[in-house]
């Protein structure tokens, strides 16, 4: 079974350093939904895992959470797309769960849901460091794409060996199924 793990907030949807706080707020970034439906066509089951530390912060509640997802099922339906799963981390960086990025945990849990070894070549792709770094432990190969907050995450550097650096989740998308596209480098 082919296999892609994706970061939610600046990836799939625009980001926003106020969080996505409602399904208003959650808008689909240009091109990412359509990507993920090419994805479903070559035969990957496609999942998220994202840090949502807005629920340990009060920001929103689990209720809100599940119908922001709710609209991001809905809206990748639209254009023929399915997200498998969505794995998420509500917790605060002061909780020391074992699953908020750039801990292992939902890549690990993931892994095991869909019983592949991500080491295998599971791609993972993200727009902070703490996407690729989760993943590469995890065995995945990392892509950052420069949407979100991918531009800052590139100049910051210290990225995981191996890193494959794209715009955005379509440009990924393209590669992996061998379109010809551009490095952004
Ligand atoms: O990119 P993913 O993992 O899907 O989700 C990220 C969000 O949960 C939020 O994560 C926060 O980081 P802190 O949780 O405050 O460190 C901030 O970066 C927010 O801007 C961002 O919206
Ligand atoms: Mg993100
Ligand atoms: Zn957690």
């Amino acid at each position: 079974m082919k296999l892609i793990i994706l970061d939610r907030d600046g990836v799939i949807n625009h980001d926003s350093d106020a969080f996505i706080k409602s399904p208003a707020e959650w808008v689909p970034i240009k091109g990412s939904l359509e990507a993920i439906a090419r994805l479903n066509q070559a035969g990957y089951r496609v999942v998220v895992a994202t840090n949502q530390s807005g629920i340990a912060r009060g920001l929103f509640d689990m209720q809100t959470l599940m119908a922001i997802h709710q609209k991001m099922h809905e809206a990748a339906q639209l254009v023929g797309a399915e997200i498998d799963a969505i794995f998420f981390c509500p917790h605060a960086a002061d909780d020391n769960c074992d699953c908020r990025k750039p801990k292992a945990g939902m890549f690990h849990d993931i892994g095991k849901r869909f019983d592949v070894s991500l080491r295998g070549g599971v791609a993972t792709v993200g727009d902070s460091l703490r996407d690729l770094q989760a993943g590469f432990v995890a065995g995945c190969a990392p892509y950052l794409v420069l949407t979100g907050k991918g531009e800052k995450t590139r100049e910051k550097g210290g990225l995981p060996p191996g890193t494959l650096i794209y715009p955005n989740l379509a440009a990924v998308v393209d590669f992996l199924l061998k379109k010809p596209m551009e490095l952004a480098v």
